[in-house]
């Protein structure tokens, strides 16, 4: 079977996400040339020095330039990214992201891509890590993982069949749901983790003895807390995109923690081993399944 070929590619964004996808694509051949477009210079030179990209543009070359134009910006960068290649993208041109919400980003393309926001197939690759910056991309970050695609009404079936196979091609596990869907379920499973991660690694550092608290961790604190070494602008713009489900998650976890220290607080010990027993058990399947 011939490879595809997704032709001139632009990155926008060329972080842990971009730089990793820059890799893949280069590593599975399916490209002939890949662009980065950057906001800092040294990220930039650390893309071309690892090999993600074949060069650097601003975002008019980008849209100008490409076949395929992947936003891997922190998503409130995403509404002037759209405004900035919407007066220079041609009509054969895709537009795909990486960005963590869907809601706010769909919304943002729809206003100011117009018509053309058919060009735009929204995606989320649900792979990374705590680390940020083109320094920590790796080939493989995709390689098994699941890719969401939110697909528009405006979008053609190829134009979303191209965009899957794009996605499949770095390794990943392509998944359709509705934007609606998709933020209301990483609300859960992805941005309330990362919120307490942060908020407990704040509350400890926050109190008098915290340097004779930290000197004294264990692996149950440190794998709690991995995730609160993450970028702290992706995450702001995370939580206010996406604010309306992620409170209604907050207040979900907020009930259980008043339950469980009431629990604690009348030494129900009964009851709390009915609620951990409960989340033992789930936390158990999730492994063996
Ligand atoms: N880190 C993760 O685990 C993860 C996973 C899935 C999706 N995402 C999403 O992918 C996107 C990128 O995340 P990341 O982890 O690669 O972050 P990152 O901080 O490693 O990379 C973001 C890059 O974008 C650049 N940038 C910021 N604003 C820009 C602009 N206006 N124009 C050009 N470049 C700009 C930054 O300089 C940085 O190099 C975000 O939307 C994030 O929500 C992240
Ligand atoms: O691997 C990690 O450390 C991650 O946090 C990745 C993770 C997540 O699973 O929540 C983080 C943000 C995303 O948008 C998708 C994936």
């Amino acid at each position: 079977m011939t490879k595809p070929n997704y032709g001139v590619v632009s990155i926008v964004g060329v972080g842990l996400i971009g730089a990793s996808l820059g890799l893949a694509l280069k590593q599975a051949g399916v490209v002939t040339k890949v662009l980065g477009v950057g906001r800092s210079q040294s990220n930039l030179e650390q893309a071309l020095k690892i090999g993600a990209i074949d060069g650097a543009v601003d975002l008019v070359d980008a849209a100008k330039q490409s076949d395929l134009i992947v936003l891997c910006v922190p998503v409130a960068q995403m509404r002037a990214t759209f405004a900035a290649i919407e007066p220079h993208l041609a009509s054969k041109t895709l537009i795909t992201d990486a960005g963590s919400t869907k809601g706010d980003v769909i919304l943002a393309a729809k206003e100011v891509l117009g018509k053309k926001a058919c060009q735009f197939v929204p995606a989320h690759p649900i792979a990374g890590g705590a680390q940020h910056g083109a320094s920590a991309a790796k080939a493989d970050l995709f390689f098994g993982k699941q890719v969401i695609i939110c697909p528009l009404q405006e979008n053609s079936p190829q134009d979303i069949a191209l965009i899957e196979k794009f996605w499949q091609a770095v390794g990943a596990l392509v998944k359709m749901l509705s934007s609606v869907q998709h933020d209301a379920i990483y609300a859960a499973v992805s941005h309330l983790p990362h919120i307490l991660s942060y908020a407990l690694m704040a509350s400890v550092i926050n109190s008098e003895d915290a340097a004779d608290k930290l000197s004294h961790i264990g692996a149950g604190f440190k794998d709690f807390t991995r995730i609160a070494a993450s970028s702290p602008e992706m995450w702001r713009d995370i939580c206010l995109a996406n604010s309306t489900s992620i409170l209604k998650e907050l207040d979900q976890y907020l009930a259980i923690v008043q339950h469980l220290r009431k629990l604690i607080a009348d030494n129900d010990g009964a009851g709390i081993e009915r609620l951990f027993a409960k989340a033992s058990k789930a936390r158990q399947d999730l492994d063996a399944s």
